[in-house]
């Protein structure tokens, strides 16, 4: 079989990307409306809880929020449910979309009072269009160019008082300015396989497929921590149970069918376990940089950054240091290898 390795990445069962729309339209189904239905992420919760109330008391627009954090851990769902519970509409549109100055300025003027204006993929936003953000965020004033030429004149505008959204897998690529306008900022964490286990059993239940704890269990620990990833396995092992058994998703009709879609016991696929081969094999243990990790997984560099290592390095399987990346004795032990008894710094590994 023959798959090219651009678009395996779209394919990876444990992506965490939406593969399709109709991917898409299944996760809104499955998305969580309220904040007490939002599982996990406790500190933001309950932070934004106490920020929404107290805006919702003053009748004010609550702060705007940014959500930062790798794909599939809930920034939609979050901004989503940020409007919800403040009893307003939410305008989405996202940093690559918003190309002229324009575009923004006709979102931000139709905004009602208090509305949400969300913007994923923040991080995107032309140098321009930010221009004309930040007197909106400040005094919910734009200032637009009326007429070319000449003739030309610069109109200042008053907005309602709203609560700019943003969200970003790569927090570190938001410039200053625009990140010191953030008065909420929210680092999603991965998800624990208990925290999993009930998005899962929820999920489950939405969908009418019956599910044991274990079974849930099961698919929880194998889903890279991501909400995403959980909720599509949880599709697939329903198919097998379907086909092969009665239905029901127990430990092991969830087990068979993820060894089927070879994700193996800790939640990798084979993009994890390619990257972390190259790591270990091609590059002695590394430290290795990214363009060269790149090239040898035949993966975009901001794929290896944004969606394969956070996971990685997150459980410690993986270190990202100033010379490059390295593997930790944890990689090796998962490959059946004998660590070095020294690590790249010439540190003790100890005895392995
Ligand atoms: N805390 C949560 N509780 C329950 N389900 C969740 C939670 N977070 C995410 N999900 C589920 O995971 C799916 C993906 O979440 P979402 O689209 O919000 O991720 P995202 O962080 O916006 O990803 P991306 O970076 O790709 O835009 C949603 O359909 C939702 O059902
Ligand atoms: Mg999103």
């Amino acid at each position: 079989m023959s798959i090219q390795t651009d678009d395996f990445a779209e394919q990876r069962i444990i992506a965490a990307t939406p593969a399709s729309p109709n991917e898409e339209a299944i996760e809104r189904a499955l998305r969580p409306k309220q904040l007490d239905e939002y599982v996990g992420q406790e500190k933001i919760r309950d932070q934004l809880q106490i920020f929404i109330t107290a805006a919702r008391q003053r009748r004010e627009a609550l702060d705007h929020t940014l959500l930062f954090g790798p794909p599939g851990l809930g920034k939609t769902t979050l901004a989503h449910i940020i409007a919800r519970e403040m009893g307003v509409n939410l305008r989405q549109t996202s940093g690559p979309v918003l190309e002229r100055a324009g575009d923004l300025a006709a979102l931000l003027t139709n905004l009602e009072a208090n509305d949400v204006l969300f913007i994923d993929e923040i991080h995107r936003l032309s140098p321009v269009v930010e221009e004309i953000l930040y007197p909106a965020l400040e005094d919910y004033q734009i200032d637009i160019m009326i007429g070319e030429g000449p003739a030309a004149r610069s109109v200042r505008l008053d907005l309602q008082p709203f609560t700019l959204v943003g969200a970003t897998t790569r927090a570190g690529m938001l410039t200053n300015p625009l990140r010191d306008r953030f008065g909420i900022v929210a680092r999603l964490e991965f998800y624990t396989p208990q925290q999993l286990s009930k998005i899962v059993t929820r999920s489950a239940s939405l969908l009418g497929a019956p599910i044991m704890d274990d079974g849930a269990f099961e698919i929880a620990k194998r889903s890279r921590g991501t909400p995403r990833i959980a909720n599509r396995l949880l599709r697939r092992v329903r198919d097998y149970a379907e086909v092969k058994g009665n239905g029901e998703i127990t430990k092991p009709m969830a087990d068979a069918a993820l060894v089927m879609l070879d994700v193996d016991p800790v939640g990798f696929d084979i993009m994890d376990r390619k990257l972390l081969e190259a790591v270990l094999f091609k590059f002695g243990g590394g430290p290795v940089g990214l363009d060269n990790l790149a090239a040898a997984i035949g993966e975009e560099r901001d794929t290896i950054e944004d969606v394969l290592e956070p996971y990685l390095i997150q459980q410690g399987y993986l270190q990202r240091t100033p010379r490059g990346r390295i593997a930790t004795p944890l990689a090796y032990t998962h490959f059946g290898v004998a660590a070095p008894r020294t690590g790249p710094n010439g540190e003790l590994w100890g005895q392995n």
